[in-house]
């Protein structure tokens, strides 16, 4: 494999273009890593003013699941690689698209198809590769979901198949909460695909997200890089808090590596990854995988000499990747906390008081009470104190309501 050089001027017929399927937050810090590099930026969002579409050299806002809208936009624009930055893409047209010779998924049109669709991911996983997961099965009506919960047992976690950060997730304790499941789950997933998931709680110590990056060599030969392991905190299955690094026994750090090696090798093509582990003692457990930069990543803007984004950016364009961490950091989760449209942050000076954080405000133009807006940073001697300030400071940013 080579790297996309000569790197072109944007905006003129040399550019090298890149689009990006999903403009959030964490596409925004992606855009921005890729256009440092010179590259030419086209963000694609499901609503208008998404964080990465302020950025980018180009914006479009089209029904991302939407096969033919989709690949009639990819017509349009040409780019030289596609970056997939949210599940809830039509992947059967990149897979069609990839097949054909007509574009370069990061990384690979599978590996977004596969990891769209927690049935596709997790039987890769447990079935094909063998690694360790929760007990699991798959409901598409409420009869066969009871009929699920039973075998698994309870507590179990019910998910719809397409869905990200917890939504239409629920934790079940007994038969009394499978219908309830079932409607939140219709209701909460990014895609009704009309199927879920049930788990087997599994009981970990501590989750952690092991970033692991495929980036070319010198030889141009593909070589895995680990970062530094990310713990993080999630409350109704998205991610509060986060830190790097985050202690393991030995044994237990080389079990998760092993899994991320496989499973990605699996996968396989260029970028980076967040594959997310359960950890009790030397037991480490397979959760899931994002082909792409992690909500608890965010950590990496304070943690890594080049944080999550610029090791994507800079893997997918075939260019070396340095992991190494600088400091013990922390990231803690701004919610919206209001319904509202432009609403604003108050306190953001005061926050900026606490030694050692930083700030990052998405800039999503409307809040829900737990859609989440922005982010705190923290650097210090160790993880504990990083994580005290990173609440510190989140906690000292108010959204109010600009009437
Ligand atoms: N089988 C399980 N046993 C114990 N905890 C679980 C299990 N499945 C999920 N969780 C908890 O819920 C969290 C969210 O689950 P999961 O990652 O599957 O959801 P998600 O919607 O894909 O979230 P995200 O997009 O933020 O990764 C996990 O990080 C973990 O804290
Ligand atoms: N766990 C996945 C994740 O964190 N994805 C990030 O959240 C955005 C969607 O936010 P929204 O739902 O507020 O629009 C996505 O675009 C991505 O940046
Ligand atoms: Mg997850």
């Amino acid at each position: 494999m080579k790297s996309l050089e000569p790197i072109g001027t944007p905006l003129s017929p040399s550019a090298t273009k890149v689009m990006l399927l999903g403009s959030g937050e964490l596409g925004k810090e992606v855009i921005i890593s890729l256009q440092r590099l010179g590259i030419e930026v086209i963000a694609v969002d499901r609503y208008p003013n998404a964080p990465g579409h302020q950025v980018a050299h180009h914006s479009h806002v089209i029904d991302m699941t939407d096969g033919i809208a989709l690949a009639a936009l990819i017509e349009k624009e040409r780019p030289d690689l596609i970056v997939p930055e949210i599940e809830a893409i039509a992947t059967p047209t990149l897979v069609e698209l990839e097949n054909v010779g007509k574009v370069r998924v990061i990384p690979t049109a599978r590996a977004a198809w596969l990891t769209m669709n927690r049935e596709g991911i997790r039987r890769l996983a447990a079935e094909t590769l063998n690694l360790p997961t929760s007990p699991y099965r798959f409901a598409d009506n409420l009869d066969e979901l009871r009929k699920a919960c039973d075998e698994i047992g309870f507590p179990c976690i019910v998910k719809p198949v397409m869905s990200s950060s917890g939504k239409g997730q629920s934790k079940l304790n007994s038969i009394a909460d499978v219908a309830h499941a079932w409607e939140y789950a219709a209701a909460g997933g990014r895609v009704n695909a009309g199927r879920v998931i049930v788990e087997g709680m599994i009981d970990f110590d501590y989750e952690i997200t092991q970033l692991t990056v495929r980036a070319l060599d010198a030889s141009g030969q593909i070589a895995t890089h680990f970062c530094a392991p990310i713990g993080h905190v999630q409350v109704q299955g998205d991610y509060v808090e986060s830190w790097q690094p985050q202690a393991m026994p030995p044994v237990a750090l080389e079990r998760a590596r092993e899994i991320a090696q496989k499973i990605t090798d699996d996968l396989g093509g260029l970028g980076l990854f967040g594959v997310e582990l359960f950890v009790k003692g030397d037991m480490v457990w397979f959760s899931e995988v994002s082909p792409r930069p992690h909500d608890t990543g965010m950590v990496t803007m304070s943690s890594q000499i080049q944080n999550e984004f610029e090791l994507h950016a800079k893997a997918i364009l075939g260019l070396p990747v340095d992991v190494s961490l600088r400091t013990p950091a922390a990231s803690a989760v701004i919610y919206g906390q209001h319904e509202a449209k432009a609403i604003g942050f108050e306190g953001v000076a005061a926050a900026l008081q606490v030694p050692g954080t930083d700030i990052r405000l998405f800039g999503k133009p409307e809040s829900f009470a737990r859609r989440r807006m922005g982010v705190a940073l923290a650097s210090a001697a160790d993880t504990d104190t990083a994580r005290r300030l990173a609440k510190e400071a989140a906690g000292k940013v108010r959204p109010v309501v600009i009437k």
